[in-house]
Parts: C-alpha cells; sequence; structure tokens
C-alpha cells in the first residue's frame, strides 16, 4: 500500500540475490524505519522479535531467510540447519511451515551450486502469490459489505470490527481482514472500522489504526473490551478478523481475544467472517483448541508499554507490579460454529471441512 504516497510492499529485495528490506514494525507507529536482512539468523531473528509478524508475512521472511542461509551454506546440511533455525522462530502461524516445506522441496533434490538461485527465484513468487491472493481475498470480501452496504440507510458507514492486524502490514501487501476494507473504500462505499487495540503488543492501535489512517480509511480505536457493548447497540455490522492458523474442519487460531469477539458477535447476531490465503491452512489438523501449538511469549509485552513522550522520545515504561507473575498466551482458537465464513482467494465458504473442500479440491 501507499506511505505518503509512495507505494511498499512489507518486504522487498534490496541488493539482488544478497539482501532483503522490511518495515521494523515494533517501531510503528511512531517511527517509520526499515531494516536491512543480511543473514539468516537477521530474518530469524526479525520473525521472534516481531519486526515483521502477520501469518503471510512470516512465511515470505522465512522463504527469504532460507535464501539467506543458502547463500551461506547450501549443503545437505545447511539446508536442515536453515529448516531448524527458522521453523523454531514462532510456533503458531502455519505460513511458517508452509513456507520453510515449498523451500526444502525446492532444493532437496537439486546440487548445492544451484539451490540459492532457485530459492531467490520462488521467495520472490511467494511473495507475488500473496499479493494476488490478498487482492482475491479483497474482491471475494468486498461481496459481503456490499451486501450490508445495500441495507444500509443512504449515507451510513457499514461499520467494521477487526482485531489485532491483519492488514497489509501482515501480509506482502493488502492484508488480509482488511483487503475488502481496502477494496470497498476505493470503490467509494462508505465503509468504518472499529479497530481493537489488542493487548498486549497492542497490534490494532500500533499498526492497523496507523495503516488505515495512512490510507485515509475511516476508523475509531477502542479498548478490546468495548466490542461487545458496540454490537449490543447494533454499532458493528459485521467482524472481519485474520487468522495465524485454520484447520480441516474450519476452527481458527487467531490473535488472543477473537475468541471472546466472536463470542460477542454470535450472542448479537453479528456476522463474524474470518478472512484467510489457503496458505493458512492446516489440512493435517482438525480439532484446532486441542492440536494447534499456542505460542507463550515474555511477560514483559503485558508489564512493559512503550510510547513516546511530548519531546518526541519514545520510552518504554513498567505498568505492572515489578516481578508479577505473567501468563502471556498469544492466539486462541475459535471453533468453526462460531464463524460465519471464511473470505479465502477462491471464494467464500463456510467454516466447515465440506466447505474447505469444495474450494480447494481436497
Ligand atoms: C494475516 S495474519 C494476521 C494475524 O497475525 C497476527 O499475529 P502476530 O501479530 O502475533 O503475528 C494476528 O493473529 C493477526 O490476526
Amino acid at each position: 500500500m501507499e506511505i505518503d504516497g509512495k507505494p511498499y510492499r512489507t518486504i522487498w529485495v534490496e541488493d539482488p540475490g544478497k539482501t532483503v528490506g522490511v518495515i521494523d514494525q515494533t517501531k510503528l507507529p511512531h517511527v517509520f524505519e526499515t531494516l536491512t536482512l543480511a543473514s539468516l539468523e537477521d530474518a530469524a531473528v526479525a520473525i521472534e522479535d516481531m519486526i515483521v509478524r502477520g501469518a503471510p508475512l512470516i512465511g515470505a521472511t522465512a522463504a527469504y531467510g532460507f535464501c539467506l542461509g543458502l547463500n551461506a551454506d547450501s549443503s545437505d546440511a545447511g539446508v536442515s540447519a536453515i529448516y531448524d533455525r527458522l521453523y523454531r522462530t514462532r510456533p503458531t502461524a502455519v505460513n511458517l511451515r508452509w513456507a520453510l516445506d515449498e523451500m526444502r522441496a525446492l532444493v532437496d533434490n537439486r546440487a548445492p551450486a544451484e539451490r540459492a538461485a532457485l530459492a531467490w527465484e520462488r521467495a520472490a513468487e511467494i511473495c507475488d502469490d500473496d499479493v494476488e491472493i490478498s487482492k482475491a481475498i479483497g474482491r471475494n470480501g468486498l461481496a459481503l459489505i456490499e451486501e450490508i452496504a445495500a441495507t444500509k440507510p443512504a449515507g451510513e458507514a457499514v461499520n467494521v470490527l477487526t482485531h489485532c492486524n491483519a492488514g497489509w502490514l501482515a501480509t506482502v501487501d493488502w492484508g488480509t481482514a482488511t483487503a475488502p476494507i481496502y477494496m470497498a473504500y476505493e470503490k467509494g462505499i462508505k465503509v468504518h472500522v472499529w479497530v481493537d487495540e489488542t493487548r498486549p503488543r497492542n497490534q490494532g492501535a500500533s499498526l492497523t489504526a496507523w495503516e488505515l489512517g495512512r490510507h485515509g480509511v475511516p476508523h475509531t480505536l477502542i479498548a478490546d473490551n468495548v466490542g461487545g457493548h458496540l454490537m449490543q447497540h447494533g454499532l458493528v455490522d459485521m467482524c472481519i478478523v485474520g487468522t495465524d492458523r485454520t484447520t480441516a474442519q474450519g476452527d481458527v487460531c487467531n490473535k488472543i481475544g477473537t475468541y471472546l469477539k466472536a463470542l460477542a458477535a454470535q450472542d448479537n447476531g453479528v456476522p463474524f467472517y474470518v478472512a484467510l490465503p489457503s496458505t493458512t491452512i492446516d489440512w493435517t489438523v482438525a480439532d484446532g483448541v486441542r492440536e494447534i501449538p499456542i505460542e507463550q511469549r515474555k511477560g514483559e509485552e503485558l508489564t512493559k508499554i512503550a510510547g513516546r513522550l511530548e519531546t518526541g522520545e519514545v520510552v518504554t515504561v513498567d505498568i505492572a507490579p515489578e516481578g508479577v507473575p505473567v501468563r502471556n498466551d498469544a492466539f486462541d482458537v475459535t471453533p468453526a460454529r462460531l464463524v460465519t465464513g471464511l473470505i479465502t482467494e477462491r471464494g467464500v465458504c463456510a467454516a466447515s471441512e465440506r466447505g474447505l473442500k469444495g474450494l480447494f479440491d481436497r
């Protein structure tokens, strides 16, 4: 998308075959800074420290991390070490495993000397494909927004609630949950977004609000616990969220707090949609609550918060008693029964095995 009139993706090749550029998302919204990834470790740390985050972008970064690793060691042992290092960066988003499996399958039966060039080509394809997939998700989700817009009084906006950041910053471009929103906005449909701040890392406040603001999409930042209340008062027409891993039966793993939003949506008859690329479907898992590994992140994400002083300096402060015990589950699983539909690049389907197999011929 554009930042101050200049088109950006979230990841790009800087020095062909040697380095990759990314936006440092830990610095947003206060500072826009890019980083150069020049090694496997650079890419692995960028994922672990959430310099880049969001399932599709994690996959894209892992693909380029594979390339950077091969630049240093393209032997069979090197391929295994690269795979293992990147695989253990974050456990929940299945795009990571998908991308690593794609890259390893590509190079496994090729001569070591050929591997890096092949990998750089494939990583670029993965990124280009991700953009096209996001645009297709946008078109398919746009139809749902248009359906609701047709029922609204003239001049009233369609109010969409989203959780965390499933925006263009979570993908290579366009986003998943935000792609239909951007397309509706571009088409002149009045749309407004309730942006969950999304504790503890505040991806909504720091990323979704930033990217929607940069693009001019009307939005309102809300505390995570406000959404249900707004739904009770008829102020939410639909929810669209992203996902890090959706199971073969349609259970949706997403940022912590998504499940509670889905419960409130069901209780208030608000359609609850999940936007996802097929690369986020884990066909090997059925029961998401029992089978999806949920990332446990460090306690500091709850006990500390970063902010900008009036001087412009960005500082981090403690917001909890020193040494307080913390549990920080980064994701939860919304059972398929609470999901109205899955918005994929191939169309919208029921959150069910039948729905997904109908779209993906599995
Ligand atoms: C389009 S995937 C977005 C998905 O990823 C986020 O998690 P994180 O910021 O920890 O990588 C969140 O669950 C979003 O819904």
